[in-house]
Parts: C-alpha cells; sequence; structure tokens
C-alpha cells in the first residue's frame, strides 16, 4: 500500500542512558476508526523495554495503523497508548521521544547526509557541538560515515534507508518504530540489512523496537516477540520460537511459516506434555502445549522439515502416495497424498529422490509438533 512519507519530529536527548521502564510501550484496548470503518479493535499489547516485537498479519490487517498510533499520526477512537508510564494518547509526535523509520527511505532530497541526520537535533535547538559529535557517531553505526557528504540521490536504496535509520536515532530515543524498512530493498541487501539491525540492536540493548513487516521471516530472524494481526486484531502473540513451533491457532500456523495442518481426532493425553490422537487409522504422538480436552479433534501442525523418510517401522509414521517432486538446490520439496491430505515436506537434496506414484513413509518427532485447536472456537 503507498503511504504517504511522515518522519516523527524527533526530540533532543539528553545525556543520560534510557531508563528502561521508560521505554515500554503499551497499547491498551486501543481502536482506530477511519470513518464508519474500524481498522484497529480493542488493540492490547506491551513491548517490553528492550525488545524487538515484530508485528506481521495479512495486508490491511491494521499493522501500520497500530504502529501510526505509536507515532502520533493517528488518533485512537478509544483507548490509551503508554509510552513507559507516559499516557501519550494526546500527545504530539515530536512530545513521544521516539524514532520513526517508514519503507521508502522519506529523506530529504536536497539535505546532504550529515543535515539528514543532523535535522532532527537542529530543529529541537541542539548546540552546534552537540550535533557536530552525534552525526558522525550515527553515521559510524549504521556504516556511513564516507558518505556524509552525498545527497539521497547519490545513494543506493540500502545506503538511504541506513541514513534514514541514522537520523532515527541520532536524537537517541528509547523507542524505534520501524514500517516495512526493508521492504524497498532487493532480497540479498534485505539479508545484509537484517544481520546490520540485529547487531545495531546488540549495540542498544535499551532501544525498545516494534517491527511493522508483512515478512514472517523477517519478524522470525529478529524480532523476540511476534504479534499476528488479521481484521484489526490480535490473534496471536508470543515469543518468536514459541509461536512458531507451538501456534495457537491455524491462522498463525499458516502465517508464520508453512505447516501442514493434518486433521487429528480423539485427543488422549499421556503425561502433561504429550497426547495422543488418531490420524485416520493410524495413532500419532504430539504435544498437547494448548491442553486440549480428552477425547477432542484438532489439528497436528507439522512443519515440512519436520518429517523424516522411514526406512523401518517407526513411531508416528504415515505413508501416502508421491504427488510431486520439486529439486530447488539446497533441498527438495516433496508433496504426497495421505488419507487424502496433501502433505508437504522437505528433505535434503537426494540423489535418488522418490517418483511420483511411488509409496512412501515419513516420520517426525513427537516433541517437535504440536496439537492446535481449530480457529472456529480457539481462533
Ligand atoms: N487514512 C486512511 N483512511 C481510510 N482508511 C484507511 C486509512 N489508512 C488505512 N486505512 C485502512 O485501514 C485498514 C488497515 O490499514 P493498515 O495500513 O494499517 O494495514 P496494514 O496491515 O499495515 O497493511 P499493509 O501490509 O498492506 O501495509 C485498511 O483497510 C486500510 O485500507
Amino acid at each position: 500500500m503507498e503511504r504517504t512519507p511522515h518522519i516523527a519530529k524527533p526530540f533532543v536527548a539528553s545525556a543520560a542512558p534510557a531508563a528502561s521502564d521508560g521505554s515500554r510501550i503499551g497499547f491498551e484496548n486501543v481502536s482506530v476508526t477511519y470513518g464508519a470503518l474500524t481498522v484497529l479493535h480493542s488493540f492490547t499489547l506491551t513491548v517490553n523495554p528492550g525488545e524487538i516485537v515484530a508485528l506481521i498479519g495479512p495486508s490491511g490487517s491494521g499493522k501500520t495503523t497500530a504502529l501510526r498510533a505509536v507515532a502520533g499520526f493517528v488518533r485512537p477512537s478509544g483507548g490509551r497508548i503508554l509510552i513507559g508510564d507516559r499516557d501519550v494518547t494526546h500527545l504530539a509526535p515530536y512530545d513521544r521521544k521516539i524514532g520513526m523509520v517508514v519503507q521508502n527511505y522519506a529523506l530529504f532530497p536536497h539535505m546532504r547526509v550529515e543535515e539528514n541526520v543532523a535535522f532532527g537535533l537542529r530543529a529541537h535547538g541542539a548546540a552546534e557541538d552537540v550535533i557536530k559529535k552525534r552525526v558522525p557517531e550515527c553515521l559510524a553505526m549504521v556504516g556511513m560515515s564516507t558518505y556524509a557528504k552525498r545527497y539521497p540521490r547519490e545513494l543506493s536504496g540500502g545506503q538511504q534507508q541506513r541514513v534514514a535509520i541514522a537520523r532515527a536515532l541520532a536524537p537517541k530515543p528509547q523507542v524505534l518504530l520501524l514500517d516495512e524498512p526493508l521492504s524497498a530493498l532487493d532480497a540479498q541487501i534485505r539479508r545484509s540489512m537484517l544481520d546490520e539491525l540485529a547487531k545495531l540492536h546488540r549495540d542498544l540493548p535499551n532501544l525498545t523496537v516494534l517491527y511493522v513487516t508483512h515478512d514472517q521471516s523477517e519478524a522470525l530472524t529478529l524480532a523476540n516477540h511476534i504479534g499476528i494481526m488479521r481484521d484489526g486484531k490480535l490473534k496471536a502473540f508470543g515469543g518468536s520460537q514459541s509461536l512458531f513451533r507451538h501456534p495457537p491457532n491455524r491462522f498463525a500456523a499458516e502465517f508464520l511459516g508453512r505447516a501442514n495442518l493434518l486433521p487429528v481426532t480423539d485427543v488422549q493425553p499421556l503425561d502433561e506434555q504429550m497426547a495422543k490422537v488418531r490420524f485416520g487409522d493410524v495413532t500419532l504422538s504430539a504435544r498437547n502445549h494448548h491442553g486440549l480436552a480428552r477425547g477432542s479433534d484438532c489439528l497436528v501442525c507439522v512443519r515440512p522439515h519436520d518429517f523424516r523418510f522411514s526406512r523401518a517401522s517407526e513411531p508416528n509414521s504415515i505413508s501416502g502416495t508421491v504427488l510431486s517432486v520439486q529439486w530447488q538446490g539446497d533441498v527438495h520439496n516433496i508433496t504426497f497424498d495421505a488419507g487424502g491430505e496433501t502433505v508437504r515436506m522437505t528433505s535434503a537434496p537426494m540423489a535418488n529422490p522418490p517418483r511420483i506414484g511411488e509409496i512412501i513413509a515419513v516420520h517426525f518427532d513427537a516433541a517437535e509438533v504440536t496439537l492446535v485447536p481449530e480457529d472456529a472456537s480457539h481462533g
């Protein structure tokens, strides 16, 4: 979606280090309405100090609206936004002590790199000697020291985005909002920028980051926690690894990484963690992370890379007829039909992959897969 670039007018930093609690971002039942359309419904989320939280979700799910509500560019129709203990719901953007970077750089074209970075400091009356010291520090942070005298048009997209990040960080904000900061860059630059953002956060561990992206691999790479949005609501939230391994519903399982969601019946808890289920006439075991009730029906979430070919009769085996085999350099992607379900698996490349129509047996490690409730009751 095209958006008008907005730059949060930053504040002038004090030399004091970020007070840890002061950088918490809190959404408390925040609703946002455009005309008759409510695009954020009672949205509640806390981003703890020093954390990177990624908001992901389909186009139009309200990710950017949530971010812009924190920045102060949209006014909630209900609820509160807190930064630390401060209720900032009605504060102007430049009073919120945040930095923001949007997808299309939004640098001032007529200003050199160093002037762009100095802009926020100067606008708030920072002393020239402070600016002189801070601008090179920020350019060094993003590896752009040698480009200080260039104009934005003389930079690549990745370089412009580094400058935008330096500009956002110049006033030492406690909170950094990133709205699809890498989406205008090509895949290779995106990967290296992701590494740089991760390093930047290691260097600034008190910085609280809210990161909006539609790219789940960016979210998994960078974020401590991930929120998955749909229709202006938070549908799932959790630690990145936990959410990936134990998605709380079908939507989360399908949105965050590829997943096979096989319909299974008759949950029989084995102990506090594991349960048996039936998949057709086969008995499978899996983690019962969400505590599904005895006798209930649900889904078992098996990631394509969780399957291994079975040689003998392994536990947790299923078999099926190969539908497709695709070599992708570093992996083979295989689909097979198991009792009417199309199942996807990936494996290390094989010299003799199975052929279409062949019957294969595969198994998975019960500890690696999770039972997932159907969305209707738990979504
Ligand atoms: N200024 C506006 N006026 C009216 N409707 C708007 C405005 N801004 C956003 N919307 C609508 O609000 C909903 C949420 O938009 P938002 O940009 O927050 O979604 P998103 O999840 O960030 O989407 P994308 O991934 O496509 O950027 C969409 O239906 C969008 O059309």
